[in-house]
């Protein structure tokens, strides 16, 4: 079989070979619409015979055309791929507009204006004119007419006479003009000169054979206009996409597109994929659940291809900072209790907002976990760098005011916010740019209403020395070397480093490390690399554009810069070990293994200031698709910003939330398989896992128990926490009392804090258990708690009412430890031992059901489905409802054993159950023996967990842990 179709399925496979002039693949997340479209390039290169210079691919991201240049690279081999007309719509038209600009009177040495200089140009304007409208917004309505294909033109002649309106056209008409006296086009002006161009002069598009469009659910009225020229000699056009997916209405995507499509093109052949094969069912079908509330769009059959996995997480903490803070404990907690099988590089937190990142970024640089940004700040826009950037384009595009004006006097050089109006002002009344001004001013031959101060007057001078300086080096540089050697230039003729250390003593080395990077990047440009990137096919009766000078690389090397969207991760070593940080709208046609999508209350999604509910939605859904296997949203119960209590979005609670965790799950061997098996990965070894456990710190927990369930705040001080089932049991209850009890325990768990901060909420525990002791006693009985723990005692002091060691010899229970035995545990000195975990209640480790889609009508529920004998067996141990019937003591002990301490003997009486664990239980209870005497405190739950496994085969694990663990990581 052909390498492109090896691993299609049916409908995939008719999707890419098939015959259809016109067709759209049509289909759910990760049911592999990129892969069928890469697959479909392909087959058209090695089917049809297309050349693919005549073939023009569009993605929605500079990342995914990257993605899918390097699959396509394994499926066509040579170096076709590279020919390929592949990219954002945006590289595509600059491309054009480049080549044949020329011919609609587009100087090929245009600018770029990036959404900064866009709204420069406009905060510029509102200073001049006083006009009420907000920047932003006024940017984003020119921005909406525009992608609607309305030029200043129609606007004029369709305006109306309110005030609003007037001012608004004037506002529109002015910024208009800047960028035409700035030699600029901005990201709308591509896409509408590039239609302007291909209606003018078609037979520039004259050699395309055909046409492919990723994400289409996301194109704009232009972008369906350019598909239709694009594709105008041969019409043939294929489009992937979901209408499910569409979240770019608020930049005027045309979710409508697919059917106008449809309609302008009869003969439309669609085809419908089904199969995820992305996510575990559990992440599947609550995602369904939630994209299902809009009961307006057509349902759609959606087939799960992986287990069910893991059941997705909602977890309140108590604002954001803990909300950060558990991201990045559970964050660790993952990586090493799976045993290597989740990375950082598997994880990835999604954003509604990028303002959510501040928090989140603090909390991963302390703990020292590297991170990369996606869609939020990106290289090229750190301050630094910018700076550059803009001597750069001023050097390249005097006339590019912005840029000239973000260094007129950076570094300070005694040039004026006044001044700089003064400027401004005489280059708006003599209709100039900003640079012809200051030239004349330099000479004196400005005309000014306020004479410049001497000081203004030199910094002016200096800088136009500086520009002309690089201007005129860039006729003698090396075309190809004129962006790196400019760089140099720039940053020392300013004495950037002495300008960087004096400005940011804090962190100016890794300043200087990021000019020297964007130095570095702009070396490796070639006049080659340039040439065949923008190399547009030559045709019959249209003239091409050339690059030629040093001026016109370095204005394509802008160029690049103002298109590309995300920052570039460093080494490929070093990018293994980041977790992405990113917006959920960058994240579109991504994955990852893991995912969190935080702060999901009303107002943040969906946000309070958006107009589309259901696109919010569409948002949420596109987010928690992106999980392979494991996905968690939190939810800060109470909001920094505003003091004020969160509402649950609206999406997740109308009948979902009962349907997810309250806590991220217990790391045990099944859930490790299933993730594992979904991730289509290697089951880590026994020795990864117990070495994972070993990893844990002092202050960190194998379950997620660290933080309160219900929301409220973590106790600022823990002092001791207890363990449930062992004070239960020295109560006097038997062993099946107390596993009753342990039910309703669990179920009042749920509601309060008690198991997991300890202090605080173990008084709240007592106080609604125990109504008859006043909190003034609860306090002393804890104190006297925290005191046994520091080996002064015992719990049983606490909650002791006279259970002898003998009763419990007798019930043939374990036997506690003593004193620093792991039901009591001093949080500042010792780790947190097993407990029951809280979320039992409401999940059931290593019981996730297998989803047979074959056989499943109705998708499994976490009612948790009876499907194996040992799964039936852990379900009614691990259940919060009664025992069962089928459920013997041995199984009841086996779940006690979760729970209650460890006997430092082996116990004859376990060893059924011993058995049972080493098939089913947590994967560290299979360790080896730890010498329990000579553990290192931070092994104390590995080595109490490994004296159930028993002497019988008494080794160590070899398992060292590293107590550099910071410095190790920061190192990374
Ligand atoms: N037939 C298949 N067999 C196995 N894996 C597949 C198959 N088709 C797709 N996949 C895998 O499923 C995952 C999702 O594929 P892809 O990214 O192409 O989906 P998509 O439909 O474009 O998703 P989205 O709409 O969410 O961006 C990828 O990891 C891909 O390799």
């Amino acid at each position: 079989m052909e390498s492109f179709l090896k691993g299609l399925n049916t409908a995939q496979k008719a999707a890419v070979t098939s015959k259809a002039s016109i067709l759209q693949v049509l289909a759910p997340p990760g049911s592999g619409k990129t892969k069928t479209l890469t697959s479909r390039v392909a087959y058209l290169l090695a089917h049809r015979g297309f050349s693919p210079q005549n073939v023009i691919c569009c993605t929605f991201t500079i990342k995914a055309a990257r993605e899918m240049r390097e699959r396509l690279r394994g499926l066509v081999g040579g170096d076709l791929e590279s020919k390929l007309m592949l990219g954002t719509f945006h590289s595509i038209c600059r491309r054009y507009l480049v080549t044949y600009g020329h011919l609609i009177g587009i100087p090929n040495n245009f600018g770029i204006a990036d959404s900064d200089d866009s709204l420069g140009i406009i905060k510029r304007l509102q200073k001049q004119l006083k006009f009420g409208m907000d920047p932003r917004a006024a940017r984003n309505k020119i921005s909406h007419r525009k992608a609607r294909g309305q030029t200043i033109e129609k606007v004029n002649k369709t305006v109306s006479k309110t005030a609003e309106a007037q001012e608004f056209a004037d506002i529109f008409r002015r910024y208009e003009d800047a960028l035409a006296t700035s030699n600029l086009l901005d990201y709308d002006d591509l896409l509408l000169r590039c239609v302007e161009l291909l209606q003018r002069y078609p037979a520039c598009v004259s050699n395309i054979e055909a046409l492919l469009i990723d994400e289409f659910q996301d194109t704009n009225n232009v972008q369906f206009e350019l598909m239709k020229l694009l594709a105008s000699a041969k019409k043939r056009i294929t489009v992937v996409g979901d209408p499910d997916q569409s979240i770019y209405g608020f930049r005027s995507a045309e979710i409508e597109n697919l059917k106008r499509m449809q309609e302008y093109y009869p003969g439309t052949v669609v085809i419908n994929l089904e199969e995820n094969y992305r996510s575990s069912s559990a992440v599947l079908h609550l995602a369904q659940d939630v994209i299902e509330q809009d009961t307006e769009r057509p349902s759609k059959r959606l087939k799960s291809t992986h287990c069910y996995g893991t059941l997705p997480v909602l977890r309140r903490l108590h604002n954001p900072h803990e909300e950060a803070a558990w991201i990045v404990s559970e964050i660790k907690r993952m990586t090493k209790l799976t045993g290597g099988c989740i990375e950082r590089s598997d994880i990835a937190i999604l954003l509604r907002s990028a303002f959510l990142s501040l928090l989140l970024e603090k909390a991963l640089a302390n703990a020292g976990i590297p991170y990369k940004m996606v869609g939020g700040r990106r290289f090229f826009d750190r301050v630094e760098v910018r700076i550059i950037l803009d001597y750069l384009r001023t050097i390249s595009h005097p006339d590019n005011s912005s840029a000239l004006l973000s260094i007129i006097n950076t570094p300070a050089r005694k040039i004026g916010d006044a001044t700089v109006a003064e400027l401004n002002r005489a280059a708006e009344a003599a209709k100039m740019s900003l640079w012809t001004i200051v030239q004349q001013a330099v000479k004196g031959e400005a005309k000014l209403e306020k004479k410049l101060t001497k000081p203004a007057e030199q910094g002016l001078k200096e800088l136009v020395t500086l520009i002309k300086r690089g201007q005129a080096k860039l006729k003698v540089f090396e075309p190809a070397q004129a962006p790196g050697q400019l760089i140099e230039l720039v940053a020392k003729e300013l004495h950037f480093l002495e300008y960087l250390k004096k400005q940011y003593q804090e962190d100016w080395e890794e300043r200087w490390e990021n000019v020297k990077e964007l130095s570095l990047q702009a070396r490796d440009v070639t006049l080659e690399s340039l040439t065949a990137e923008d190399q547009l096919p030559e045709v019959d009766g249209v003239k091409q554009a050339k690059i030629q000078g040093a001026q016109e690389v370095l204005s394509r090397f802008l160029a690049n810069v103002a298109l590309s969207t995300e920052i570039e991760s460093g080494e490929e070593g070093e990018a293994k070990s980041r977790i992405t940080i990113s917006t959920i709208h960058s994240a579109k046609g991504l994955e990852w293994p893991v995912v969190f999508v935080p702060a999901v209350y009303e107002g943040s999604i969906p946000h309070s200031r958006a107009e589309d509910t259901n696109e919010e939605r569409r948002l949420l859904y596109v987010a928690m698709t992106r999980a392979k296997a494991l996905l968690y949203m939190t939810l800060p119960v109470m909001q920094s910003r505003s003091e004020s209590e969160s509402i649950l979005s609206q999406f997740l609670s109308s009948g979902i939330e009962h349907r997810l965790k309250d806590a991220g799950p217990i790391f045990d061997d099944k859930v490790v398989q299933d993730i594992a098996t979904i991730l289509g990965r290697l089951a880590p070894s026994q020795e990864s896992l117990a070495k994972g456990v070993t990893m844990l710190e002092e202050n960190e927990s194998q379950y997620d128990d660290i933080w309160p369930l219900d929301g409220s705040p973590r106790a600022p001080s823990l002092t001791t926490v207890m363990e449930f089932p062992f004070s239960m049991l020295q109560q006097g209850q038997s062993l099946n009392d107390a596993m009753k009890s342990k039910t309703n325990f669990q179920q009042s768990a749920k509601y309060s804090t008690f198991p997991n901060s300890g202090f605080t909420t173990a008084s709240h525990q007592m106080s609604s258990t125990s109504p008859h002791i006043e909190p003034v006693q609860i306090q002393q009985k804890l104190k006297s708690a925290a005191s046994a723990s520091s080996g002064q005692g015992s719990i049983a002091t606490f909650f002791n009412n006279g259970t002898s060691k003998q009763q419990i010899e007798k019930e043939n229970l374990p036997l506690p430890l003593p004193s620093k035995g792991p039901h009591v545990t001093t949080i500042h000195s010792g780790k947190p031992q097993p407990r029951i975990p809280t979320e039992l209640s409401t999940h059931r480790p290593g019981l996730s059901t297998v989803h047979n889609p074959a056989t499943t009508a109705k998708r499994p529920r976490p009612v948790l489905e009876e499907t194996a004998e040992s799964n039936k067996r852990a379900y009614a141990c691990f259940s919060s409802s009664p025992i069962k019937e089928t459920c013997n003591d041995t199984m009841v002990q086996h779940a006690m054993l979760d729970c209650i301490p460890e006997p430092p003997k082996y116990n004859t009486t376990m060893s059924s159950l011993q058995q049972h664990r080493s098939n089913t239980g947590p994967s560290s209870y299979k360790s080896g023996m730890l010498n329990t005497l000579s553990k290192p405190a931070a092994l104390t739950t590995l080595s109490a967990m490994s004296v159930i496994s028993g002497p019988v085969t008494k080794k160590t694990l070899g398992v060292r842990r590293s107590m550099n663990g910071w410095a190790d990581r920061k190192n990374k």
